[in-house]
């Protein structure tokens, strides 16, 4: 660079100093005025109120005024931050980013730019400008305009968004405001009365996606805003599990939303109990079929019987009783039992009153006897509710459900026509001697929350839900979330291909039908991946199916080295001190470290650890609280690591029908180093291991890579002596003109098919290219 560019560089940024200066000031004005008014609120309460209000809207006084700048063609300028900023005449000096005019300008790019002209990014350390980095639209386009995949090579070169992505991970996921790509904010801010569906491979952003919609939506539906307004309190936020939920909570408040409920599904349920039992697959299955909504609500009215004797009640203070029969009883049964069983039960209680009055004034009148009070009091409140409770009995889900699957005759009888017996069987159990010692399964407990709706009614329910890691949600569990929705406005993301445990789903069409959203559904996804290095997510590709593999994101952000490492162990029992040396590798480094461990190897492994004097939190209890975490295959999902290790992978791949799934979901944890640490002869051919002896081919990947072998081998053997030179690999090749030409010529091959599809495929697509390689030859 010139001095004189360095000396306009630098008046440049001197310039837009004295513009961060400038509404700095205005900011910490507004606050010092804010602190003024909580300080003259009428009770403490309300001046803390008032605080946490200003807080959320102001941030906080170190952070940097604005990230960025827009220019538009019309010559407007708009500074971009993560709060509102206005002057005393309260025109706008920065836009927040959720406001509307912003977002769009933000999915300007070269060859959209709509009324974008220029864009300038601010690098700051607190409100100081340290760097900025200049983009004007037209300048990029025609330099592009040559391109084939403008797109690629734009993400490439974004400098913000690679720095962002190649930090250092921390136990917390963060902000990523200030590089939200164009397709992700357009999805960010897509029309809040839908039921959105965001699928996308591992790492494409759809955890940040998800959180800042949220934020982007209160923003926009704030009071002031619209008469539609959506309370931080009013949103749920729903994940797998809750070390998944301890690693995203920090997103929300970071973009100044507090006070949005986030949870994982077990938690949402209101249960009063916790899971301790474990089911078996198939019992687990028919505790998520949604048509246990029908065996519980027939079940609860199977409990509401005839009263089979007549009973008689004394009436207080006269020498006559009244008498109530299953004739008396049973009109005022029809009329209430459509109620929720609670409500149905006392008005039927207020009903047989009204009934015995009636009979007592009746028979006063007959009798010529008076009674001033009121005549339901004639009656002993024991006696009446002896004839409640023997007709419409009081319950407690947990009892409910007890009795239910401890009588196959009650399943049988509450089952809907159809319904296979020997599933039934499946969940009936013996119930424990007292109802405090029964132990739930998380499956009962999903149970429980259904039976706990239609005793008394729907539980508290959210103006818009967001459901993270959605694929492997049971009937069950959906069906509890469309409960607590008030509208139908939910954003669900998740992948497919990631879908694993007994409700491992090939498709989202269930996930709609059974969320009964009354509002359009809109089916979105994102194929950019952020996280996953090229290498890794080339490796992990081959445990997917054909299928899955189109689930894969396009377009890959990441290229690091050094790639995949494997490391094979002679005999099993050194698989925890290998898997010990790489982490410990690792941490000397600074590395944020998962290692991914199936239960048949943790014993061990925490054994090694220990007497290495290894501190490691179990990412299964506690949360991600140290810079080593030991994690079970399942709490992996959605988290992510500078350095994954993964131990045993055909363990995990054999640990359940989805394993391949499950070690897939394993492997791109990673945003940078991945170890996979195995015992000799175990690792499949899929991740490069030698083939199976009998060469049967047992898993789809394998079948493409032999196709592949298959097809060179063939074309070896037609094509003429020069084709077979060229399409053979042969030895390393040298430094020659002709060696260097070969290979330029296959890293721009390479470059293209990266950028056309998926890794899954790339093997087929070179074969499919040699075979036509082989057919122009031979022309
Ligand atoms: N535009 C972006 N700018 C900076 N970082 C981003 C961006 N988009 C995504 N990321 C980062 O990429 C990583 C992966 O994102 P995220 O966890 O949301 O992906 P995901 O699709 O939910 O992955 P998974 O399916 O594995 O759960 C995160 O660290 C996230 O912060």
């Amino acid at each position: 660079m010139s001095v004189t560019d360095v000396a306009e560089r630098q008046s440049v940024l001197d310039q837009e100093q004295r513009y961060f200066d400038d509404a700095f000031h205005h900011r910490e004005a507004k606050r010092l005025r804010q602190a003024e008014q909580w300080k003259a609120a009428a009770n403490p309460k309300d001046g803390a109120a008032l605080k946490a209000a200003g807080n959320g809207a102001l941030g906080s006084p170190e952070e940097a005024v604005a990230f960025a700048k827009y220019e538009t063609t019309d010559e407007q300028t708009f500074y971009v931050g993560m709060h509102l900023i206005t002057d005393d005449a309260r025109d706008i000096v920065v836009y927040p980013w959720q406001a509307p005019r912003v977002m769009k300008l933000r999915e300007a790019t070269p060859e959209a730019p709509a009324d974008v002209a220029r864009i300038v990014s601010f690098t700051t350390t607190a409100n100081t400008i340290v760097d900025f980095d200049e983009r004007v639209l037209a300048e990029i386009a025609d330099r592009l305009s040559e391109l084939d995949n403008p797109d690629t090579v734009l993400i490439r070169e974004d400098e913000l968004l690679n720095d962002a992505l190649g930090r250092q991970r921390t136990p917390e996921m963060r902000q990523i405001v200030q590089t939200i790509q164009a397709a992700q904010s357009a999805l960010i801010r897509s029309p809040r009365e839908s039921l959105l569906i965001i699928q996308g491979g591992p790492g494409t952003g759809k955890t940040a996606v998800a959180l800042h919609r949220v934020s982007w939506l209160l923003y926009n539906y704030s009071a002031g805003r619209t008469m539609d307004v959506l309370d931080p309190d009013d949103v749920l936020v729903v994940g797998p599990n809750p070390t998944f939920t301890r690693y995203i909570k920090q997103v929300l408040p970071e973009l100044g939303d507090n006070d949005v409920v986030q949870t994982d599904v077990a938690s949402m349920l209101e249960t009063g109990v916790r899971a301790s039992r474990k089911e078996s697959g198939e019992v687990a299955r028919v505790k998520g079929d949604l048509r246990m909504l029908d065996i519980i609500s027939q079940g609860l009215q199977d409990r509401i019987r005839p009263l089979r004797e007549p009973v008689r009640l004394k009436a207080e203070g006269f020498p006559w009783s009244v008498e109530v029969t299953e004739r008396d009883v049973q009109p005022i049964v029809a009329r209430t039992r459509s109620m929720t069983y609670n409500r149905g039960r006392s008005r039927f209680r207020e009903e047989l009153l009204a009934f015995l009055a009636g009979q007592a004034t009746r028979t006063l009148k007959r009798d010529g006897g008076v009674y001033r009070g009121d005549t339901r009091q004639l009656f002993q409140t024991v006696e009446v509710d002896a004839i409640v409770e023997r007709v419409w009995p009081q319950l407690s889900a947990q009892a409910f459900l007890r009795d239910l699957f401890g009588s196959l005759a009650r399943l049988v009888s509450a089952a809907p026509p159809g319904f296979p017996v020997d599933q039934l069987q499946l969940l009936q159990r013996p119930p424990a001697g007292r109802l405090s010692e029964e132990r739930w399964s998380k499956e009962d407990l999903v149970l429980l929350d259904a039976v706990q709706a239609e005793l008394s009614g729907e539980p508290i329910d959210y103006a818009h839900i967001v459901v993270d890691e959605a694929q492997d949600l049971s009937p069950m569990q959906l069906s509890a979330i469309r409960l607590r929705s008030r509208t139908g406005s939910m954003t669900i993301v998740g992948d497919i291909a990631q879908s694993t445990g007994f409700w491992a789903r090939d498709s989202w069409d269930d996930v709609v039908e059974i969320l009964q959203s009354p509002l359009p559904v809109r089916r979105e996804s994102l194929t950019h991946g952020y996280r996953v290095p090229r290498s890794v997510l080339a490796l992990a590709s081959n445990l997917l199916d054909e299928r899955d593999a189109q689930t894969l994101p396009s377009v890959i952000v990441r290229d690091v080295e050094p790639g995949p490492e494997l490391h094979e162990v002679a005999a099993s029992a050194d698989l925890a001190e290998a898997t010990l040396e790489t982490v410990k590798h690792h941490s000397a480094r600074g590395h944020f470290v998962g290692v991914v461990c199936p239960a048949n190897r943790r014993e061990a492994l925490e054994a090694a650890f220990r007497s290495a004097g290894i501190m490691w939190s179990d990412a299964d209890r506690g949360g991600l609280t140290a810079a080593i975490n030991i994690v079970s295959p399942p709490a992996a999902k959605g988290l992510e690591f500078d350095a994954v290790v993964v131990v045993d992978p055909a363990a995990i791949a054999e640990s359940g029908p989805q394993g391949d799934r499950m070690l897939y979901i394993a492997m791109t944890r990673t945003t940078h180093y991945l170890d996979i640490v195995y015992p000799a002869g175990t690792l499949s051919p899929a991740l490069g291991g030698t083939q199976p002896e009998d060469g049967a081919v047992d898993d789809p990947a394998t079948a493409i890579e032999q196709s592949v072998l298959k097809e060179q081998q063939d074309a070896a053997v037609s094509a003429p002596a020069d084709a077979q030179a060229a399409t053979r690999s042969g030895g390393p090749l040298g430094d020659d003109p002709r060696s260097r030409m070969v290979k330029f010529a296959a890293q721009e091959l390479l470059g293209q098919l990266r950028d056309t599809v998926g890794p899954a495929l790339w093997r087929d697509a070179l074969g499919e290219a040699i075979r036509l390689l082989d057919n122009d030859v031979a022309r």
